[in-house]
């Protein structure tokens, strides 16, 4: 790969709380979402610097996707608040100033080229027409998807749709990126130019919340691991750092730690927070 996922934006740093020094890209407090008797979301308070690649897991239903939900406030909290690169997530507009967005199906229009979809997403996020143009061809070539990218998204494969809606996620150099298992359904070179995409983003300072199953991915790119169980944040620290807490053996996988912490049996790990 010879450019940078960063190179063709204008913004060489994203921005820190107003100057204050603060290194904090979300943070929430005591978050909590409620769906009638369910509580999805538990007391929630996180913490992430800018720049981390935070891996968020959790088994099915634990509570992952509504909380990326009310991080880029698509969903109000019922209780407790969150701040996503200074701004709060009750303040939708100015939220979606600073994110980018990959949820598990991607926001595309069907009748649109790749290329439309992208300038269309590059001009909403007020890039200007250089900009845009420069960082799709970047990112289309990146993804080998440029010979497609002039074809109707309808004509896509599953793996051709996520590659867009990556491309989309990213190309606006948002300050922190969400992204819902963003290798689904890539096959393997796809999947580990998404998974270099990541590292480099996160190497120029921007934040990426990443929730996915793959656990050797998160394994491979995460800097910080946090999991959830029932709505609650049960382990949080590096990958190897988890790993090393889990006493049972000597070469621990990641796979270890969240079977560990996410029974209903005392864990090994215990509350690692
Ligand atoms: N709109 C909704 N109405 C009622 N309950 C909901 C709603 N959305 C989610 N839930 C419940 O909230 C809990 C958390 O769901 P959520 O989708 O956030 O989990 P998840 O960790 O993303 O799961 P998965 O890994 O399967 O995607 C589950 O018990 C789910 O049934």
């Amino acid at each position: 790969m010879t450019n940078s996922p960063n190179e063709p934006t204008t913004a060489t740093e994203h921005e820190t709380d107003t100057g204050t020094g603060d290194r904090r890209a979300i943070v929430t407090d005591d978050l909590t979402k409620e769906y009638g008797e369910t509580t999805a979301v538990d007391s929630l308070d996180l913490t992430v610097e800018h720049g981390a690649v935070y891996g968020f897991l959790g088994p099915n239903g634990a509570g992952k996707t509504t909380t990326i939900r009310m991080l880029t406030a698509l969903l109000p909290p019922t209780s407790g608040s969150g701040r996503v690169a200074g701004a709060s997530i009750t303040d939708r507009e100015a939220v979606i100033d600073h994110i980018g967005y990959l949820p598990e199906s991607p926001p595309i229009h069907e009748e649109f080229t790749a290329r439309e979809q992208l300038e269309y997403h590059g001009g909403l996020r007020n890039m200007d027409r250089s900009q845009i143009e420069e960082r799709i061809e970047t990112l289309l070539g990146r993804f080998d998807l440029t010979d497609a990218a002039d074809d109707r998204i309808a004509t896509y494969s599953k793996g051709m749709r996520q590659k867009t809606g990556l491309i989309q996620a990213i190309m606006h150099d948002p300050t922190v990126a969400f992204l819902d298992e963003p290798t689904a359904g890539l096959d393997p070179r796809a999947a580990r130019t998404v998974r270099e995409t990541i590292t480099e983003l996160a190497a120029g300072d921007m934040t990426v919340f990443l929730s996915t199953h793959i656990l050797p991915v998160v394994e491979e790119i995460a800097t910080e691991v946090g999991i959830l169980y029932d709505g609650q944040l049960v382990a949080e620290g590096p990958p190897a750092e988890l790993k090393d807490r889990l006493e049972t053996s000597e070469d621990s996988t990641l796979e270890d730690v969240f079977l560990d912490v996410t029974t209903e049996e005392p864990s090994a790990t215990d509350s690692t927070r």
